[in-house]
């Protein structure tokens, strides 16, 4: 795992969120399978007609170790995107991640495999394999446009994108932000009247 990535992982997604004003996080209701699951590194992107996962299989094809799968499948709740073949197939070509705008099936064997899924939830329906769909362009996945290559963060908060162009400087934003809360907390934490004073402040009228 190179350094920036490694530097990302050590953040929770909320510092990352707030340094990106909240802007770039793919919609609450995808979740991870367990709220353990805490993941960093660079979006293979994927994006699927709805109802057909061979695109999918072509992504783990052509996954470097340590990608993230981001999967467009605009959406759809009803198909599967993976079962627990397809996820043991991505954690075996050293995957990092499956994140995806829609569901997976075989939750039970899935949570067993201990691979981080963020999904918006099961189903029982598998996909088509037509062979239509693309990798490695452009997609909007979760209410986010995401690129090939930008970094992707996820935990139990939630996952957030961080465009390739900008990583730096939000890197430093939310570190800065951690000290920031950190600050805070030492200030209020137990001490009645300086919360008094905060609210005080944070709701006078200007
Ligand atoms: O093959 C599929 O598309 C879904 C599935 O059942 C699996 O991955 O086990």
């Amino acid at each position: 795992m190179d350094s920036l990535i490694q530097q990302f992982k050590a953040l929770p997604t909320t510092a990352i969120s707030d340094a990106m004003d909240g802007l770039n996080n793919l919609d609450s209701a995808i979740k991870p399978l367990k709220d353990e699951y805490h993941f960093a590194g660079r979006a293979l992107t994927v994006q699927v007609p709805v109802g057909d996962n061979s695109a999918v299989l072509k992504a783990i094809g052509e996954a470097q170790a340590g990608d993230i799968l981001v999967v467009d499948c605009k959406g759809d709740t009803y198909r599967a995107i993976a079962g627990d073949f397809v996820v043991g197939m991505m954690q075996t070509m050293e995957i990092e991640a499956l994140v995806v705008d829609g569901v997976i099936r075989d939750l039970a064997a899935i949570k067993d495999l201990n691979f981080p899924v963020f999904s918006k939830g099961t189903t029982v329906a598998s996909s088509g394999k037509a062979g239509v769909g693309e990798t490695n362009i452009p997609i909007s996945c979760g209410g986010v446009t995401v690129y090939p290559g930008d970094l992707i963060i996820g935990d139990v908060d939630g996952v957030v994108v961080v465009p390739q162009a900008i990583c730096e400087e939000i890197l430093k934003k939310a570190k800065d932000k951690i000290v920031k809360d950190e600050q805070r907390a030492e200030k209020y934490a137990g001490k009645p009247d300086e919360i008094r004073k905060y609210i005080a402040m944070m709701t006078a009228k200007s």
